[in-house]
């Protein structure tokens, strides 16, 4: 497995003001919550309905910075995209001919906006185009998807450091046999299954490498079906796909509330005794993070899957040992939640948590030793004994919306917790800490 990020940016570069938020004896969680729009499907759903030839609507809309990066970028190729309230846009598509030629798209630290515009634009765009980032992006390895389409016949060129972002799309993919290795990434794979039924030829794409994140390939070829694109898949190995396809739209998508972001009102629903109602996701769910209930449950949790929300009352936590690789994102919870657990838990396979928003493996071993845990980093594991007595501690966020998500539960901890820059949770959740003011 590649997983070098490029030399580290510190993120005091970051120009947001650094604020901090104290959060201490929360005792209760109960009530309802209703989840924002899960981040996978909203940036997966806009880009799908503007490849469309006709109109969506899209409903349940997240908005938050990652949204935000796709929306522009989509408007910056010529997308209209109205505004119809808070949670629904109309998206006129363009059948992949987008009406503008934009030299640059700027898309943040949006791993679901850069992997797949990489790969469609390679597949659709008429003219050169650079895709960039933030320094975090920037650091983020994108090599083995563009050796993908290089092998498909695209030329990309790297404009500052081999194998990361920026980069400018020269020449376009044609299709063909194509291998990807997806043990970085399962974006990798996503963004090319979304980008080769576009192109006029056949492509057999083959997966190579042991595969990370599978259930995020399964969910984009759930809304690829929803959008009217036919692909053959042999088993985890490898996938057919004719050329010459169009989207279509489904007319209305109603997009999921968020899996990974329910993880940590699950959590403060254990903490805080429930009952507590989470809205939005259930046993229906398309996201793979729903398989966080599975492992909160080993866990010693109360919790219920319903059709389209989850109920949890509280519970006692005990430390769990178990393969996380399937619910990277959701997985971080688990980390905080062991502070409250008795005995030993262990988080295991999960290397790529450190190409994510930050290196996540280090800044939570390192994060989760200030409350006076004793944690061992391993190259693609953690493992957590709990403190005695869990100490206050000020939690530095590395702008990484899910360590100011996850460390919130600390609140809920007589000696409480302070997080430093509470406000990078707007990358897929801005109103998280005010909604757990309200249901605590
Ligand atoms: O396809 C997606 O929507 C995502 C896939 C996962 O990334 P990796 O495949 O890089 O693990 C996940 O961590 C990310 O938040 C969203
Ligand atoms: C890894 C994440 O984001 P991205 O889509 O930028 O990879 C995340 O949201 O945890």
């Amino acid at each position: 497995m590649k997983l070098s990020s490029a030399p580290c940016v510190s993120y005091w570069a970051n120009p947001r003001v650094a604020k901090t938020l104290t959060l201490k004896g929360l005792t209760s969680c109960r009530g309802t919550v209703d989840l924002p729009g899960s981040k996978s499907i909203a940036n997966r759903a806009l880009l799908m309905a503007a490849l469309c030839g006709g109109v969506t609507e899209l409903r349940h809309m997240l908005r938050s910075d990652d949204t935000q990066r796709m929306l522009e970028a989509l408007r910056a190729l010529g997308v209209t995209i109205e505004e119809l309230n808070a949670t629904t846009v109309r998206v006129t598509g363009c059948g992949g001919a987008w009406p503008l030629q934009p030299d640059e798209l700027y898309l943040g630290n949006a791993g679901t906006a850069m992997r797949p515009l990489t790969a469609v634009l390679a597949a659709t765009s008429a003219a050169p185009v650079c895709l960039t980032g933030d320094a975090r992006m920037q650091q983020r390895p994108i090599a083995d998807l563009v050796a993908a389409l290089l092998e498909g016949g695209a030329a990309v060129e790297y404009q500052k450091q081999q194998g990361f972002p920026p980069l400018q799309i020269n020449k376009p993919l044609q299709g063909g046999t194509i291998h990807v290795d997806g043990s970085a990434s399962s974006q990798y794979i996503s963004a090319l299954l979304m980008a080769l039924p576009l192109v006029s030829a056949p492509s057999h794409l083959i997966l190579t490498g042991e595969v990370v994140s599978w259930p995020y390939i399964e969910l984009t070829l759930a809304m690829l079906r929803d959008f009217g694109i036919k692909i053959e898949q042999h088993e985890r190995q490898a996938f057919t796909i004719s050329g010459g396809q169009r989207y279509s739209s489904p007319t209305t998508y109603w997009i999921e509330g968020d899996a990974s972001a329910a993880s940590y009102w699950l959590g403060a629903g254990v903490l805080g005794g429930g009952p507590l109602r989470i809205e939005g996701v259930g046993r229906k769910s398309i996201q793979g993070d729903i398989g966080f209930v599975d492992y909160l449950r080993k866990m010693g949790a109360s919790a219920t899957l319903h059709d389209e929300y989850i109920e949890v009352n509280g519970g006692e936590l005990i430390g769990i040992d178990a393969d996380l690789n399937a619910i990277p994102d959701a997985a971080m919870t688990f980390a905080t939640l062991a502070l409250f657990a008795k005995g030993r838990t262990a988080i295991r396979n999960v290397a790529n948590w450190r190409i994510k928003e930050t290196d996540r493996l280090h800044a939570m071993a390192t994060e989760l030793r200030k409350t006076g845990a004793r944690v061992e980093e391993g190259h693609d594991y953690l493992i957590i004994d709990p403190p005695a007595q869990i100490k206050h501690a000020q939690i530095a966020t590395y702008d990484d919306h899910r360590l100011a998500m996850c460390f919130s539960l600390l609140g809920f901890s007589e000696a409480g917790v302070t997080i430093e820059d509470p406000e990078c949770c707007a990358k897929t959740y801005p109103n998280y800490f005010s909604e757990l003011q309200r249901i605590t």
